[in-house]
């Protein structure tokens, strides 16, 4: 199957340092690939890149044949690309529905953004919540709506930022079936999470990144077992992090 994302070569400078330095993949639909590597590896930059956040310094991002990169983020998310923002960075005044409507303006008039946030809040099972204030919301109900917002504008690829950081794990297998279902319709992720159980349960491909490099790339079960990888990330404070969050 061609890919739906290709990534060539990207690199993201930031004075004298790379914090992307060359990095290639691919991803296809209905792929989950999850973004590994130690504190300052460079995965936040590379999210950026992708969606149009950060501009690249050098590279290309192909999405579904067509060049994005260069394009302005709300113009990436207009050609299918987007990403949650970290500690689901929601509009504390507004509703449920309301946050989600921000984002599905995207695509629809005020009438129209009503309605495909309604759906998608259907589709999340967050239709009871849909005029509750985000000040009241628990943890696993804003990684929800954070999500949410980020399908109303109607991706085929979704970036997902560490959605389960402050989740139990109990919360983290409600978010992940929730995952599931999506890429059960066909949608791909790339997903970036402190977590490692998650991670291992939810990804069928693993990117390694260090250093702003890819070190390793493969199927969970591979990635765990690569000397270079255990060097890198699981020998130098990946158990104390997953303590930290988990
Ligand atoms: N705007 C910036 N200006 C200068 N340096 C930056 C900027 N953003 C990130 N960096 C640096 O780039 C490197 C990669 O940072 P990045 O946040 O992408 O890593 P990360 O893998 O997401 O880390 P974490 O897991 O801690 O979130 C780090 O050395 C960081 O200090």
């Amino acid at each position: 199957m061609n890919a739906l994302l290709q990534a060539d070569a990207i690199a993201v400078t930031f004075g004298g340092l790379k914090a992307v330095d060359g990095v290639s993949f691919t991803l296809k639909a209905g792929e989950i690939i999850g973004l590994i590597g130690p504190n300052g590896a460079g995965k936040t930059t590379l999210f950026n890149a992708l969606v149009g956040l950060q501009p690249l310094t050098s590279g290309k991002v192909v999405l579904d044949g067509d060049t994005v990169s260069g394009l302005k983020p709300h113009k990436v998310a207009a050609k299918g690309m987007t990403k949650t923002f970290q500690n689901a960075a929601l509009f504390p005044d507004m509703s449920v529905v309301e946050n989600v409507m921000t984002a599905a303006l995207l695509r629809h008039d005020l009438a129209g953004a009503r309605m495909r946030a309604e759906q998608v809040l259907d589709k999340l099972g967050l239709s009871p919540i849909a005029e509750a204030d985000v000040a009241d919301l628990t943890f696993p109900q804003k990684a929800l709506v954070e999500m949410a917002r980020a399908l109303a504008t109607e991706p085929r690829v979704l970036l997902l930022d560490e959605v389960m950081a402050a989740l139990t794990p109990n919360e983290m297998d409600e978010v992940m079936d929730v995952i599931r279902a999506l890429k059960a319709e066909g949608l791909s992720f790339l997903v970036v999470e402190h977590h490692m159980r998650a991670i291992m349960a939810l990804c069928d491909r693993l990117l390694v990144v260090n250093f702003g490099r890819l070190i390793a790339q493969g199927t969970p079960a591979e990635v765990a077992a690569n000397p270079a990888v255990i060097e890198a990330y699981l020998g130098h404070g990946a158990a104390g992090k997953e303590a930290a969050h988990g």
